[in-house]
């Protein structure tokens, strides 16, 4: 069973950046997407999440067909099932913090505002930041705007959080602190997929899907190591990256 699944996914722009990627990823796994500058890894994350359109080939959330649907529904698709994290949250400033994170829910109107508020303050507790709530985006520091971001890609209950460096702005230490947070969503059953440039990052996943001019190179698990064997982890994947000269 797969909860993400690419049949024969090309992109082109001036020139083809993604050669026929096939590509299956199992509910509740950790992914993580290397390779060098320009080898395609955030457009393939663009067209994983439904960001963009493929020039050929398909992508299938669980049995859905993203790329058999017309703007509009793929829009409500990405708002109900999946997450994004970037390297910067881009929240809206007009709007205090909780009130970021609730949008996304009262857009989705699945259920009455109380509900979606309690979601959030819950989430908001989870992650440690429940003084934030009444705050804007100047009265926060970076990391805690990523926290903030965290939440608002959780309040639907995502399916499979999408990210795309989302540490790259941050100190090794606030990185490390949003790592753990990745982790904990991860073991409550979310599919995660990460771009990242970092091996820090990718240690954290079970698995690294390796890039290299727009075909996937390699494929490792690391979900032979235990999640807390870093060390043994970091050396796979270092030695993954000398390989590929990255
Ligand atoms: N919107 C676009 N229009 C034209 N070319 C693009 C566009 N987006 C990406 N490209 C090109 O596609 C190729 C792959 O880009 P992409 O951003 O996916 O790579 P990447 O591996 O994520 O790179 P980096 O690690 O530098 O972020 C690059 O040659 C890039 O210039």
């Amino acid at each position: 069973m797969t909860i993400l699944r690419t049949r024969e996914l090309t992109k082109d722009y001036q020139a083809r950046v993604l050669h026929g990627i096939d590509l299956a990823i199992e509910p509740g796994q950790f992914v993580t997407i290397m390779g060098p500058s320009g080898s395609g890894k955030s457009t393939l994350l663009h067209l994983l999440s439904g960001m963009d359109t493929p020039t050929s080939g398909q992508v299938f959330l669980g049995d859905d067909e993203l790329t058999a649907l017309g703007e509009a529904d793929l829009t409500d698709l990405r708002l109900r099932r999946l997450g994004f994290v970037f390297q910067e949250p881009h929240l809206l400033r007009t709007l205090t913090l909780r009130d970021n994170i609730v949008l996304p829910g009262f857009l989705a109107d699945d259920e009455p505002r109380e509900a979606v508020v309690a979601r959030a303050d819950a989430l908001l507790e989870r992650l440690s930041i429940t003084e934030l709530a009444d705050r804007d985006v100047t009265q926060a520091s970076g990391g805690q705007l990523q926290r903030i971001g965290i939440c608002r890609a959780l309040i639907n209950t995502p399916e499979v959080i999408f990210g795309d460096e989302p540490t790259g702005a941050l100190n090794s230490s606030t990185a490390a602190q949003i790592l753990d947070i990745f982790g904990e969503v991860n073991q409550d059953g979310t599919t995660i997929v990460l771009v990242t440039h970092d091996p820090q990052v990718a240690v954290r996943g079970d698995r690294v899907v390796m890039l290299v001019d727009g075909r996937i190179a390699e494929d490792v698990d690391l979900g032979q190591y235990a999640p807390e064997d870093r060390t043994e982890r970091l050396q796979q994947v270092s030695a993954l990256m000398a390989t590929r000269g990255i």
